[in-house]
């Protein structure tokens, strides 16, 4: 009888080329995801040493970073794209490599299409040039980010030297409380453990709550598993996931679907498997989380106040709390709601897919944006705009005062052009609240899309519980 295993070393068994040290394999590669920013300068390093590309057929292509969510965009819209988006026509040509170009309407942030176009799947193993990119373990995958040198190496031999990652299980039980979502409980795991919490880790979540969640909300619960340090975060493939992916234009079909359907159950970790770390949480106490500083880890409960430094469990901690307050210009025992914002933005890979769009404009209604307050709705994908046009919720945001937008990462990192200026304040969907990450000088508050929803309306941080 084998021993019992993990999903994760089950999968990653099926992708190991060779082993080349103790904890070091050569892996390969089913997809390659590569964007504007990333993705370029790879390439040219592959022309220039006169090498292919391996499975170009595997590789897959899209600006989303530095790209203009103004309607109507195009290459000139934006400095980066009008200067990024030539070379990266260029050179996927001349590799043969797939380019959802701005006028496909499959273009959008990587992470939100690789799911949705089925590209990504249980059990397949995922890079991108990206650190979000383990999103995508939402739907059963590994994926994870890697650098420049690693996208060359990909893109040349569809393989990858990799360090192991130890394995970590996240069970997170009980129920969610009204307008507590996935970015609550990965915020509050964050929080709870530290940004370095996961690191060297594959996680694995798994748990009663977990498995209510949809495909779209455990996107959100992976999409911060590299803000708690770890390698990749996923869960197990089930009938939730199989539902969400049959049909989508990659995904298997036929004989073919029913055979990879008989795989992918085969991936649930066995009973007994043993784990190097497990963390438990009980969701029916996590609140609506709001990001206080300058990391993802500086959440509290929305109806909470600004922790003092004085009470911090170390002296690196506590000069942390405290250069985040001045760059926030927040004080010890404040409260966060009611603090005044200048901007919401609701998008990014984290919380801009149909159902996050869905949770706030639940919360809108038949609400108007607070004036003084710039609010934008920017859908992660075209396929999310033209499915949330199809359900009615642009109409319910532009009446309220939002702006409608085409799909990129946008105000996420404010590659191009679109920011928050210095001092001002903005709640967003995001998932990183770093120094100057929207801006210089620019203050980020992290939240579920019902929290900026409701914010937005009150002009001020809000409880999306009190609003209804
Ligand atoms: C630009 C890119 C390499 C970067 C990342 O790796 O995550 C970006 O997407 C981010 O969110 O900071
Ligand atoms: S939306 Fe933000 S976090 Fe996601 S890939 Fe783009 S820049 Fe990175």
């Amino acid at each position: 009888m084998t021993a019992p295993r993990t999903m994760f070393a089950k999968v990653w068994q099926e992708h190991v080329v060779t082993s080349l040290s103790d904890d070091v394999d050569l892996v390969y590669i089913d997809r390659h995801f590569t964007h504007d920013l990333s993705g370029p300068f790879s390439m040219k390093t592959l022309e220039d040493r006169d090498l292919a590309c391996r499975r170009p057929d595997l590789t897959f292509a899209l600006p989303d970073h530095g790209v203009s969510t103004a309607p109507g965009r195009t290459d000139a819209s934006a400095d980066a794209s009008a200067q990024l988006m030539p070379l990266f026509r260029t050179s996927t040509s001349s590799l043969g490599i797939t380019l959802f170009d701005l006028d496909d309407d499959r273009q959008g942030i990587v992470h939100v299409v690789g799911p949705e176009l089925g590209l990504s799947l249980p059990g397949t193993s995922i890079v991108c040039g990206d650190s979000h990119t383990c999103t995508q373990g939402g739907v059963g995958a590994l994926a994870w980010g890697i650098g420049n040198t690693e996208v060359t190496q990909v893109l040349a031999t569809q393989t990858l030297t990799v360090q192991r990652p130890a394995t970590m299980e996240v069970r997170i039980d009980g129920d969610l409380g009204p307008h507590v979502s996935a970015k609550d409980i990965i915020l509050h795991l964050i929080a709870t453990h530290g940004a370095d919490g996961g690191s060297g880790h594959a996680i694995e979540f798994a748990g009663s709550t977990v498995e209510r969640l949809s495909v779209e909300a455990r996107l959100t619960l992976c999409n911060l598993t590299v803000e708690f340090g770890a390698r990749m975060g996923f869960v197990a493939p089930d009938d939730v996931t199989f539902a969400y992916l049959a049909g989508r234009p990659h995904a298997p079909s036929g004989e073919d679907w029913d055979r990879a359907v008989a795989h992918w159950r085969a991936l649930r970790t066995d009973p007994g498997a043993a784990f190097d770390r497990r963390l438990e949480i009980d969701a029916s106490t996590v609140g609506p989380q709001v990001s206080w500083g300058t990391s993802p880890a500086h959440s509290i409960g929305v109806d909470g106040s600004v922790p003092d430094p004085a009470d911090a469990p170390d002296p690196a901690t506590a000069k942390a709390w405290t250069d985040a307050q001045s760059y926030m210009d927040l004080r010890p025992g404040q409260a966060l709601t009611g603090l005044p914002v200048q901007h919401v933005f609701i998008g990014s890979c984290t919380n801009s897919r149909i159902e996050d769009l869905e949770a706030a404009a639940a919360v809108v209604g038949d609400g108007r944006v607070a004036p003084g307050v710039r609010a934008w709705v920017v859908p992660g994908s075209q396929a999310v705009k033209r499915e949330a046009e199809r359900r009615g919720l642009d109409e319910v945001f532009t009446r309220a005062g939002f702006a409608w937008r085409e799909s990129g990462c946008s105000m996420c990192m404010s590659m191009n052009g679109e920011d928050v200026p210095p001092g001002e304040r903005c709640l967003s969907t995001s998932n990183r609240n770093f120094v100057g990450r929207q801006g210089p000088g620019a203050r980020t508050h992290l939240a579920s899309p019902a929290t900026a929803a409701a914010t937005a309306l009150a002009g001020r941080i809000t409880d999306a519980r009190e609003v209804g």
